[in-house]
């Protein structure tokens, strides 16, 4: 069993007890009580390269990253640095997140947040929405066609902008296909958690012009955005190096000033 399949069979013990807890009826209630999604599109276009920055703990690769006894501040400070977009893991059992981590992130900070979890119902949509996100992560490599393509479609019609996740050209046309607006290329194999950086030069070219292109993981500072940026990356994911370094604000500012710096490729459209 791959590792990605066994963090999905948590996911979905993990889900059948909230599930269980909370009807879908309480979390669309939720929902129409709610703010609107901010606009995430708008957010990651545009001139430069702009930065997601993660709440992560821990992760299968490295186990324990960061205690962060308060993700609000946190994103707080990546917010202050200029991050785009705010990514929150919510997935508890490799990750250490929650959807309380969500709900927390939401209320402080003004910019978009993105679900970061292993997405395979439409529950886990709306509970996004209910805890605030503006964006959900949909992994193709966990997804067969046809559930990508209703996800993709019902994430965009309660307002979600579902990043779609890939690590292989095949996966870029799966994405394509199923409609994707936001393709996530990400450098680790999800087979042996390896790290591998020209994943992204090989892969991004087969992303079709207009569709907003993010290099994820590995990025330990500006000299790896500006490599993705030069490979053709819209945007950056980064988690572990800002969650492991002593000044995350100040982190995120090295990463956004390298970003929009007048010698980079500006955005694609
Ligand atoms: O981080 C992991 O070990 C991992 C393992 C299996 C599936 C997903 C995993 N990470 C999720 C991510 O995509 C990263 O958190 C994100 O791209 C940030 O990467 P990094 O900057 O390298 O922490």
């Amino acid at each position: 069993m791959s590792v990605l399949d066994e963090i999905i069979d948590g996911v979905r013990a993990d889900l059948a007890e909230r599930q269980a807890r909370v009807s879908l009826d309480e979390l669309k209630e939720r929902v129409a009580k709610g703010p609107q999604a901010k606009d995430a599109f708008a957010a990651l276009r545009g001139e430069g390269v702009k930065v997601i920055c993660e709440v992560k703990r821990s992760s299968p690769s490295k186990g324990a990253l960061a205690a962060i006894a308060d993700p609000a501040g946190l994103a707080a400070d990546y917010e202050a640095g200029g991050a785009a977009v705010i990514s929150v893991l919510t997935e508890q059992r490799r990750f250490g997140g929650s959807l309380q981590d969500l709900e927390a992130v939401r209320a402080r900070v003004d910019i978009p947040v993105l679900r970061k979890d292993f997405v395979v119902t439409s529950y886990q949509l709306w509970e996004a929405r209910a805890y605030g996100a503006d964006l959900v992560l949909l992994i193709v490599a966990a997804l067969d066609q046809q559930a990508l393509v209703s996800l993709i479609e019902r994430a965009e019609s309660i307002g979600l902008a579902p990043l779609v996740e890939v690590h292989d050209e095949d996966e870029v046309e799966r994405a394509v296909d199923a409609g994707a607006r936001i393709i996530g290329v990400n450098a680790r194999n999800l087979r042996t958690l390896e790290v591998d950086r020209s994943t992204f030069e090989r892969v991004a070219p087969e992303i079709p012009a207009g569709i907003v292109t993010i290099a994820e993981s590995g990025i330990r500072g500006p000299h790896d955005l500006i490599a993705y940026a030069n490979a053709g990356a819209d945007a950056v994911l980064v988690g572990e190096s800002l969650v492991t370094g002593r000044d995350p604000k100040a982190a995120v500012a090295d990463l956004v000033a390298a970003g929009a710096h007048p010698a980079l490729r500006q955005g694609r459209d």
